[in-house]
């Protein structure tokens, strides 16, 4: 299965800690990440293998929605941080509406992505 993780700036260290957390579970089920451009690098960095599209600003989140509506993505975690502004907002929002268009599970923080992770 497809998941896409994405991390604003102020969360890439806590998706980096995420997935070093599950990282038995992420090899073991046979997970592929996308991810959108500059958390691609840094989780790259931190060893796991990850199809890193464009950056979030650039159309990365939009890439990852269409992902989504075509069916090929099966599980978004996106660490979104809530106290920053983000020139590219339309395309979160696009990217969130689409995983309940397509009914596809959407965790916006560490605690609900490891619950997420759990029930797999
Ligand atoms: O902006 C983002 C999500 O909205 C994340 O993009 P980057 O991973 O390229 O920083």
């Amino acid at each position: 299965m497809e998941i896409a993780i994405i991390a604003h700036d102020g969360k890439k260290a806590e998706m980096v800690q995420f997935l070093n957390e599950h990282r038995d579970i992420l090899h073991h089920k046979n997970i592929n990440l996308v991810s959108t451009g500059t958390t691609g690098d840094k989780v790259s960095k931190a060893g796991f293998k990850v199809n890193a599209l464009l950056s979030g600003p650039l159309g990365g989140d939009a890439q990852i929605a269409a992902r989504v509506a075509e069916g090929q993505c099966n599980m978004v975690l996106f660490f979104r941080d809530p106290l920053d502004r983000h020139p590219h907002e339309p395309d979160i929002l696009m990217l969130m509406r689409l995983c309940d268009v397509h009914n596809v599970p959407l965790a916006t923080n560490p605690a609900t992505a490891d619950l997420l992770m759990k029930s797999l």
